[in-house]
């Protein structure tokens, strides 16, 4: 028999057991919409993108120079016949007789018969008249035709994508190279799944905005920030939630009111067992405590569960500021892939030799700040940030990477292989 994600209690669960239980907390994609190409970058495909063209849609020519057909007999003519001319956009119908060719424009479609282009650069005759004159009978010499190869800069029509090929797969995210693509398919819209909304807010007396005087016990808030901006890289649209008192009343309502709006509600701070901790209490009331311990530093408490009628996912990551961006990417970040059809979507891995020794308890999956690089040998090294305090947000800000020292090891010695999670950072 399988546990549901509710039978855990107090249990302290590895990494492995929380996320395989936060996924059964989704159990199907938002629906999905269609959206416009211009709103589509970030986007995931709710269905296969399906070709209904060749592209390119003509064999074309890849030079801009003559094309020509590839003549039967052994010996080439000293000279080619010019007998037209095709500019991209245009066409010309008629094959080619032997020893006959066309000037021609990088992209404009070959004429029948056609099969092969050579470059301007070698063509001695400077085929300088313009426009073409078909009375003038231009006659082309080329420089060095033993270099020529049959087929040479000519691009098949659907040789990127043919017509009812599957471009993109459904699940895939769009984008910059996937928008062009779709464009150049012709398709002005897709299905798409649609973006998770997820409320955002920061609990704490002392957590206090940006922008605000800071009372003397005061901390400002990053979290709400960080979690914008994470949940952003995502795909997702987050719905800023502002700041909560410790006061379990105030908390029990702002989750209702939360849950009733929202795809997803994340939290940061008060769910570990101080005085004024009430996130875990007010989910046990307004929704389903899952399960609130995992084997992980940073990010040990954190209380997961449903809220509502509706059951809408929701986590209650821990205040420290590095241990809510360490817990969004290893738990938040593989939901949100599952909200949007994605499957399952892990942080991507490397490994890395460590350069120096690196510290970790056993029996728990430590994730240290990172630099990572290659040496001269050309393999990947790592060495840490530095101080890992959970509250020293300036080691995101420092590292490339997470390095994982997973729960089966005790700290990593020099030359150690370890694994490494490099970190999105805009470019
Ligand atoms: N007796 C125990 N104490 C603590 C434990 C424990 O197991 N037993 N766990 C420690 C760990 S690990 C963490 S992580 C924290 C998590 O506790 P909470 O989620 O209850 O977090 P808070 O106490 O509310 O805040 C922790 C820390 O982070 C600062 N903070 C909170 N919100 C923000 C924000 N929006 N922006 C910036 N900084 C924020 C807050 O001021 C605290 O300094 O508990 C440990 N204690
Ligand atoms: O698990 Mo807490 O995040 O380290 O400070």
């Amino acid at each position: 028999m399988t546990l549901s994600c509710f039978d855990l209690g107090e249990r302290m669960l590895t990494v492995a057991e929380a996320g395989e239980r936060l996924a059964t907390l989704i159990e199907a994609p938002l629906p999905a919409e269609r959206v416009e190409l211009s709103d589509l970058h970030g986007r995931v495909l709710a269905e296969d993108a399906v070709s209904p063209i060749d592209v390119p849609q003509n064999t074309n020519a890849a030079m801009d120079g003559i094309a020509l057909a590839w003549p039967s007999e052994p010996a080439w003519p000293g000279e080619w016949r010019l007998v037209g001319e095709v500019l991209a956009g245009g066409q010309r119908g008629e094959a080619l007789a032997a020893g006959e060719c066309v000037r021609i424009t990088t992209g404009a479609p070959l004429p029948p018969g056609a099969d092969t282009v050579i470059m301007r650069e070698q063509l001695i005759e400077a085929l300088d008249v313009q426009p073409f004159n078909e009375e003038q009978g231009e006659a082309v010499v080329i420089d060095r035709p033993e270099r020529v190869r049959r087929g040479q800069h000519v691009r098949q029509a659907g040789e990127d994508i043919s017509r009812g090929q599957r471009a993109l797969a459904a699940g895939t995210r769009l984008g910059a190279a996937e928008l062009g693509l779709l464009a150049s398919l012709g398709l002005a819209e897709a299905w798409v799944q649609r973006r998770p909304r997820v409320a955002v807010f920061s609990t704490g007396d002392e957590v206090t905005a940006p922008g605000a005087t800071l009372p003397p016990a005061g901390i400002y808030d990053a979290n709400r920030h960080t979690l914008a901006g994470l949940l952003l890289e995502q795909g997702a649209e987050p719905v800023d939630l502002g700041i909560l008192p410790d006061d379990r009343e105030a908390m029990e309502a702002a989750l209702g009111e939360a849950a009733a709006n929202a795809d997803m509600v994340i939290t940061s701070g008060g769910v570990s067992v101080g005085h004024a901790d009430f996130t875990r209490a007010a989910l046990e009331t307004v929704g389903r405590l899952a399960f609130w311990r995992i084997a992980i530093r940073p990010g040990r408490p954190m209380a997961c569960g449903l809220l509502g009628e509706r059951g809408v996912p929701f986590l209650g990551l821990p205040g420290n500021p590095v241990a809510v961006m360490v817990t969004f990417l290893q738990f938040v970040a593989p939901l949100l892939a599952r909200m949007q059809g994605r499957g399952a979507v892990g942080p991507l891995r490397l490994t890395a030799v460590a350069d120096e020794a690196l510290k970790s308890r056993l029996g728990r999956t430590d994730f240290l700040r990172g630099i990572f690089h290659t040496a001269d040998d050309g393999r990947l090294h790592v060495r840490s940030t530095g101080a890992q305090g959970s509250g020293i947000l300036s080691s995101m800000v420092a590292a490339n990477c997470l390095i994982e020292l997973a729960d089966d090891r005790e700290g990593a010695a020099p030359g150690e292989a370890v694994s490494i999670q490099p970190l999105h950072r805009l470019p």
